[in-house]
């Protein structure tokens, strides 16, 4: 069971509450002057990923404190309770166990009393048998040519996770072998989707874990149709379509062969699923071998999350730097940066891993929380984010708390391109934590050649406050299993925030309003007649859309 506390009721938040007000006048450069050594006290190394928190804005009091906050929220206990399959999805009744699908240490992890292990191998050793065929060419299309081009139908969970690490790790990508991703319902995606491929040599993968969301069902059937109208034969979509559900049933429906299914189970949930069968595309594009060291890196950051004195655990550190920030310096969003543009999607993957679980207001309790829960998340790589919204991190008016993300070592080292690039890493963080002194913008200005009167009108407008806080995630390499250990480490700090604010991280009830509506609103528009049923706005819309199409 997980304590239900309300988070502004813990004696710690009370304690941070009048830190905060000792500390939030102070300038990071002020504690760095007062504690030189602080990159070596506030940085973590796991293997080839170190964590430099040196760049925020608290002492070693407030790391004491916010691991006090996390001790009373009961956050050890929550971790066992996830770990060992307990039902802490409590909201749908279901246990929360991505960690099972990357459990490479094999010991047994029971729901209701069954271990979950053997299922799971069986359905690794069915993506091992499956990808292998694919990539070795063994698979044939309806006319004995070898697949080149996969196409994955899912949304949500069912796409970013496999669109995100098909991107991160495109350096160890199948030559010959593409994959394609299809999402939003809007035909165009589809449609230009599958303008150039053959459907001789396509596969199409529909992965949702429901098997009836309509997005991904609408496209499966076009695709389908699409497929058909070359291919002819019905017998021939069992080689052309494979499904990843947990709903055999709507499967067999569609008319895919259940020997073509990959399954998974209800205590995956949709955005921490790129473990499991979703991540088939994944497995297929850099092969099994690497998705295995995708699952290993997973499985090191889970055991070093379980196992961790909560000062010294990457995921929980994170965590409790967001609530800092979120809740007491009142942030409203937390920026992901990586500098590695293969990672161009992973802030995106992460605004739904994150603002899908803790963007609630709910408590564990049933009662409305008093407090800020989950951040907007957003981020873009660098260096284009920098000629884009940096200058809002620099000098606006808003408290934008940063990840930056960087491997130290290239899949692509041309010529000077990564030194480059890093110098704008390190650059970055050190600008938004120094910033630019009165003084200083003077002096240079003087240097510079500036008369007295310019200096005075220009210089308030060159004025960096500086002490904007950063997080530096410096890795040795986007490898499958640095990759995997990054992607489990924002898990983990979502997991700690979700405890911590004292809600349920992992339903989406927010996500059924709208397409209850949706599909309300559909039958609507299949006819010509005016509406007259809603609101003057939505009528209005819904009229004039009428007398447009
Ligand atoms: O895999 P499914 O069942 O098609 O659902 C897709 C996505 O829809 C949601 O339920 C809501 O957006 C996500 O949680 C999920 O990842």
């Amino acid at each position: 069971m997980l304590s239900n506390v309300p988070f502004d009721q813990l004696p710690a938040y009370k304690k941070l509450k009048s830190h905060y007000k000792n500390i939030s006048q102070k300038h990071i450069k002020t504690l760095f002057e007062e504690e030189p050594e602080r990159a070596k006290k506030f940085s973590i190394r796991f293997g080839d990923i170190l964590l430099d928190y040196s760049k925020n804005r608290i002492t070693s009091r407030t790391r004491g404190y916010l691991v006090q906050l996390a001790e009373e929220a009961g956050l050890a206990n929550a971790i066992e309770a996830m770990f060992t399959g307990e039902k802490i999805n409590a909201t749908e009744g279901r246990a929360v166990l991505h960690t099972a699908l990357r459990n490479r240490s094999n010991e047994p992890v029971l729901v209701d009393g069954k271990d979950v292990m053997p299922d799971v191998n069986a359905v690794l050793e069915k993506m091992k048998d499956f990808s292998g065929r694919i990539r070795s060419g063994s698979w044939k299309g309806y006319s004995g040519k070898e697949i080149t081009d996969l196409v994955n139908i899912g949304i949500g969970g069912s796409d970013l996770g496999p669109v995100m690490v098909t991107e991160a790790l495109k350096a160890y990508g199948k030559p010959g072998l593409n994959v394609h991703f299809v999402s939003n319902v809007d035909g165009t995606h589809i449609a230009e989707t599958v303008k150039p491929l053959n459907p001789e040599t396509t596969l199409f993968m529909i992965a949702s874990k429901t098997f009836t969301t309509q997005e991904t069902m609408a496209n499966a059937h076009s695709a389908r149709s699409w497929f058909l109208e070359k291919a002819k034969d019905e017998q021939f979509v069992k080689k052309h379509f494979v499904a990843i559900s947990t709903n055999q049933t709507e499967v067999e429906k569609f008319g895919i062969d259940p020997d073509n299914m990959f399954g998974f189970w209800d205590w995956v949930g949709g955005r921490y699923s790129l473990w499991s069968a979703i991540g088939l595309s994944i497995a297929c594009f850099i092969g099994f071998q690497n998705f295995e060291q995708l699952l290993s890196g997973a499985h090191e950051m889970d055991k070093h999350f379980r196992t961790t004195k909560l000062e010294r655990n990457i995921p929980v550190i994170l965590g409790l730097l967001g609530v800092w920030y979120n809740d007491f310096f009142d942030a409203q969003t937390q920026a992901i940066l990586p500098y590695d543009q293969y990672m161009h999607r992973f802030a995106a993957y992460f605004q739904q891993g994150d603002m899908e679980s803790n963007g609630k207001s709910m408590g564990r309790n049933g009662k409305p929380v008093t407090y800020q829960t989950g951040p907007v998340i957003w981020g873009e790589p660098g260096t284009n984010g920098q000629h884009a919204f940096y200058q809002l991190i620099h000098q606006g008016t808003k408290l934008i708390p940063c990840d930056f993300i960087a491997p130290a070592i290239s899949h692509n080292p041309l010529g000077e391109h990564h030194m480059m690039l890093l110098s704008n890493f390190f650059a970055q963080t050190e600008a938004l934590m120094n910033g630019k002194t009165d003084e200083e913008v003077r002096a240079e200005l003087k240097a510079s050649g500036k008369s007295q009167e310019e200096i005075d009108q220009i210089a308030p407008f060159k004025i960096f406050s500086g002490s904007r806080p950063t997080n530096s995630i410096l890795v040795k390499k986007i490898t499958p299993k640095v990759l995997g250990s990054l992607i489990a480490m924002y898990e983990h700090k979502i997991f700690v925030q979700g405890i911590i604010w004292n809600i349920y991280s992992f339903d989406q009830w927010g996500v059924e309003l709208g397409k209850q509506l949706a599909n309300k609103i559909y039958p609507e528009l299949q006819n010509d007649w005016p509406v007259s049923n809603h609101d003057s706005s939505t009528n209005g819309l819904i009229n004039q859309y009428k007398r447009w199409r």
